[in-house]
């Protein structure tokens, strides 16, 4: 509402005189909601109607807008005014003239800023020989800013039609400032919950959650902090279950690398023919079943990291291709002729031992001295006892975070796991103590509820196990004795269960473990009617 005598039909001709330049038309409010409806940037929007105000005479204008944390109202968009004298500025609700429309959800005209006690100034940019009008920005019932105006014309009737008309242009702008303040809280809270997932990523990714005191664990920490500030290619080496991934976790989450992506593929899991078109994408139509294009993961790893675990299990032909996007960071898409570049950090693991492939030809020397830039070997658990303790205490705080529960390992369970040997290393102990957990009804955790694995006593002799010549189990105590500790030959079921569990139910690890393909395995499950677990 205008705070203005009306002014037609009385001074009619007297506006028409008084209007000089000003051209408040229909064409005007149609070029300021093209204007509306045209970008999403609400800033720029906000000066490109300022100006079309200016264009139509309202020579001077600026826009304040809410600001949702804080309650202030902010200084969004000006136009004409002296750019340079203008810094930014807060008001409070009530406070000046501005203040004072947003709060009363009125427009004001001021005839004589200079002489007005209401008008702060604090900007410091407006002519005070000039009207001010002033309209609220609102939608709704929600109050969300105000439209400030000079007009460069002087005259009762004039002032009121412009206040009109600044008003309707205010009508207008309310919906775009309403979703643009809502677009900017959700995205502050997109990203609070960013940074709070990074942060949470980060923690458990950071060296507090690597357990180990040995000097030879020691040692790995040193290489990961010098080698993570790097682009330098990594390989970790180490038996299966040593913690070879969370060491590549640590490297990326500690790299300057770390807010970019960090993709992972298991090479040992894929055929050759989808590991191709899932590390370097496909285009459409590049074989059956490709029905759009695909980036792969070194596409979708650009600017971060790849860790490419069980590199050791990759067909000669595919050393080849990977070869290549290691030395030149190019590759195609399957099916593409375009030649895609990227820059990727890669971390890679294995378990094998690859200089002993590359004598035997299986693996390439030359992309076996690009992986190898800078290896690092992770111990396996029996070389490292001292940390048994540390760890089976960290691992009982994990599982019972995962059960909901306050678990409580009994020294006499931790001094029966430190006699074991541990060939699965720290995934054989970690799920020896979830199922010691699963199985202890009050959250204790004692000697009788640990049960070392009996599949390890029967893996075949072509099995990996076997290159642990040493007895895998030291003789327990007759009183920490368990009777599944002592039972006989496990079913066939039964160890091929052992296996997946022991290879976090990757059937080409399992099969590694028992000494067979994975196609033998894949029969083996069918035909024994194992439920196969999907992570
Ligand atoms: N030093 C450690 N401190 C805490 N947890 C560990 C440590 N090492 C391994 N783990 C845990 O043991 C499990 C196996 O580790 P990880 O998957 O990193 O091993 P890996 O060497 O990559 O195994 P694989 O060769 O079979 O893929 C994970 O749950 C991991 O969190």
């Amino acid at each position: 509402m205008v705070h203005t005598p009306p002014s037609a039909p009385r001074f009619a001709s007297q506006i028409e005189e008084e209007r000089g330049q000003c051209r408040l038309d229909v064409d005007t409010i149609y070029r300021v909601s093209e204007i509306l409806s045209r970008s999403l940037d609400y800033r720029q929007t906000m000066r490109d109607v300022l100006a079309a105000l200016a264009d139509a005479g309202l020579g001077r204008g600026l826009i304040i807008v809410i600001d949702a944390e804080s309650g202030d109202l902010m200084v969004n968009a000006v136009h004409g005014f002296d750019a340079s004298a203008f810094t930014p500025v807060r008001y409070q609700s009530g406070e000046g003239v501005l203040g004072m429309v947003f709060e009363a959800g009125e427009t004001i005209i001021v005839d004589a800023p200079g002489r007005d006690p209401r008008f702060l100034n604090r900007l410091g940019i407006y002519d005070s020989t000039l009207p001010f009008i002033a309209a609220p920005i609102a939608a709704g019932e929600r109050q969300l800013g105000v439209l400030g105006v000079q007009p460069d014309v002087a005259g009762a009737g004039i002032l009121a039609e412009c206040a009109r008309f600044v008003e309707m242009i205010a009508n207008l702008i309310g919906q775009s400032v309403r979703l643009a303040l809502k677009v900017d809280e959700e995205k502050k809270s997109l990203a609070e919950e960013r940074d709070s997932l990074r942060r949470t990523v980060r923690g458990r990714y950071g060296f507090d959650n690597i357990v180990g005191r040995s000097a030879a664990m020691r040692r790995i920490f040193d290489q990961v902090r010098l080698v993570a500030k790097w682009n330098t290619t990594v390989l970790i080496r180490g038996e299966t279950g040593t913690g070879k991934e969370l060491i590549a976790n640590a490297i990326h989450y500690n790299s300057p690398r770390a807010r970019a992506p960090y993709v992972r593929l298991n090479c040992a899991t894929l055929p050759e023919s989808l590991l191709e078109s899932e590390l370097f994408g496909h285009e459409k139509g590049s074989f059956t079943g490709a029905v759009g294009a695909r980036k792969g993961r070194f596409e979708s790893a650009d600017g971060g990291s790849l860790f490419l675990d069980e590199i050791g299990e990759i067909s000669p032909a595919f050393q080849a291709k990977l070869l290549r996007v290691l030395q030149e960071g190019e590759f195609e898409r399957v099916g593409g002729n375009r030649t895609l570049k990227v820059d990727v950090r890669v971390i890679a693991a294995t378990h094998r031992d690859l200089e002993a492939a590359v004598d035997a030809g299986d693996f390439r020397e030359d992309l076996y001295y690009r992986l190898n830039v800078m290896p690092i070997l992770l111990p396996a658990l029996r070389e490292r006892s001292e940390d048994i303790p540390d760890l089976a205490r960290h691992l009982i705080v994990r599982i019972g975070e995962q059960q909901g529960r306050a678990l409580t390992l009994q020294e006499s369970a931790v001094r029966r796991l430190t006699q074991y040997s541990w060939p699965g290393n720290v995934r054989e102990l970690e799920n020896c103590l979830e199922r010691a957990a699963v199985m202890s009804e009050n959250g204790v955790i004692d000697a009788e509820l640990i049960r070392l694995d009996r599949f390890r006593q029967a893996v075949s002799p072509g099995g990996r196990s076997s290159q642990h010549s040493a007895p895998s189990v030291a003789e327990p105590p007759p009183s920490e004795r368990h009777e599944s500790y002592d039972a006989g030959e496990p079913s066939e079921r039964d160890r091929v269960i052992a296996a997946l569990e022991q290879a976090g139910w990757v059937q080409a690890k399992a099969a590694r473990l028992l000494g067979m393909t994975p196609r033998q395995i894949a029969y083996r499950i069918q035909t024994l009617a194992i439920e196969v677990k999907q992570f």
